[in-house]
């Protein structure tokens, strides 16, 4: 049966306020442009924009803030269905950015009672979620419950659905009370997913242990039900490791970088429109790569998402110039 969307995400929709004035501390900083903002949410966008059919499970504030992004999301032709309002009044999560230098950037979360972590099992809905051929977790989204118990049952129901699960490491240390809890829920979602995409940083919070090579963490989380792990390595690329053996490495495409945030939603967001569609590993890494090499460029990292012809005629000049 062929399923009505390519991919739905779970987990947080929430706004970005980034620093228009640009080699300034925050401090110093007194104009900024609303974007939506939330990791789960951009990859969403930048699927969309691909032209994926994305589904979004998530909670927003009953406020001007909560219905932009509902109705930014939807405008990018995301089903915003099952993307409920806060009734108890939690606050949608604000993230401002800071743009010191190209190598210099940070974000800075205000995320206390943010509404997305009040996600409970009741908006999870089966029938939705069968309608999905993928379902992408953020890390994020098990920092508390009922958010945590939302996105278990998220996982359960898709594996039990037999829809392909992706988990997405997104690890803010913002909303985690300590490494050992952190490194507990992360294991035991990525045991359960289908793949795994996360920096190498991020490996070390879910393993709990810093200095595992990539070869030490795959060898364990292949014992379990994953069947592609991608580490990423910011300016070094990304590695992708399949459960049958091959290893595939891909550098980055030379940008003139803006700001660094960004790179790993439309990284994901890139990786999985080629995976979706039997393109190939490697080319996987590479649209990814293309994706966040543009996002890196631009100041947002929603509405800088590439479409499929910005992305493809990216990469055809990006190696034209490398044979000549
Ligand atoms: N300076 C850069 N120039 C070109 N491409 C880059 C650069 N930095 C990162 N990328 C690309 O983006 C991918 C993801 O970057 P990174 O490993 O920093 O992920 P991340 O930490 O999840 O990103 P974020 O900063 O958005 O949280 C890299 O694997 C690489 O392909
Ligand atoms: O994920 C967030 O909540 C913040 C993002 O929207 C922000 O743009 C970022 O950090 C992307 O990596």
């Amino acid at each position: 049966m062929s399923q009505k969307f390519d991919l739905i995400a779970i987990g947080r929709a929430a706004v970005d306020l980034n620093a228009v004035e640009y080699n300034r501390p925050l401090e110093e900083t007194k104009s900024f442009a609303k974007f939506v903002g939330g990791s789960p949410a951009n990859i969403a966008i930048g699927s969309a924009k691909l032209g994926q059919k994305v589904g979004f499970i998530g909670k927003v504030s009953d406020d001007q803030l909560g219905h932009y992004v509902t109705q930014y999301m939807a405008d990018v032709g995301i089903d915003t269905t099952q993307m409920v309002k806060d009734d108890a009044g939690h606050k949608i999560g604000l993230t401002f950015t800071e743009i010191i230098s190209p190598e210099e950037s940070d974000i800075l979360m205000y995320r206390n009672e943010a509404a997305d972590l009040y996600l409970t099992t009741a908006d999870v809905s089966e029938e939705y979620l069968a309608q999905a051929k993928m379902l992408v977790i953020s890390g994020t989204g098990l920092a508390q419950s009922p958010s945590r118990e939302a996105i278990l049952k998220a996982l359960t129901v898709a594996k039990s659905l037999g829809v392909e699960v992706v988990f997405e490491l997104d690890y803010r240390p913002y909303t985690w009370k300590n490494a050992e809890e952190t490194s507990l829920y992360y294991q035991l979602v990525a045991q359960r997913a289908d793949v795994i995409i996360g920096t190498r940083d991020e490996f070390d919070v879910l393993e709990n242990h810093h200095g595992n090579t990539n070869e030490q963490t795959i060898a364990t989380l292949f014992k379990y039900d994953p069947k592609l792990i991608v580490i990423k390595s910011g300016v070094q690329g990304s590695n992708a490791y399949t459960k049958a053996g091959d290893h595939y490495h891909f550098g980055v495409f030379k940008t003139k970088v803006l700001k660094s945030f960004g790179a790993g939603d439309s990284f994901a967001a890139g990786f999985l429109y080629a995976y979706s569609h039997d393109l190939g590993i490697e080319t996987a890494l590479k649209y990814g790569s293309a994706a966040a090499s543009i996002v890196i460029s631009q100041l947002s990292s929603s509405e800088a998402m590439p479409d499929l012809a910005k992305l493809t005629a990216f990469i055809h000049e990006a190696e034209r110039q490398e044979v000549h």
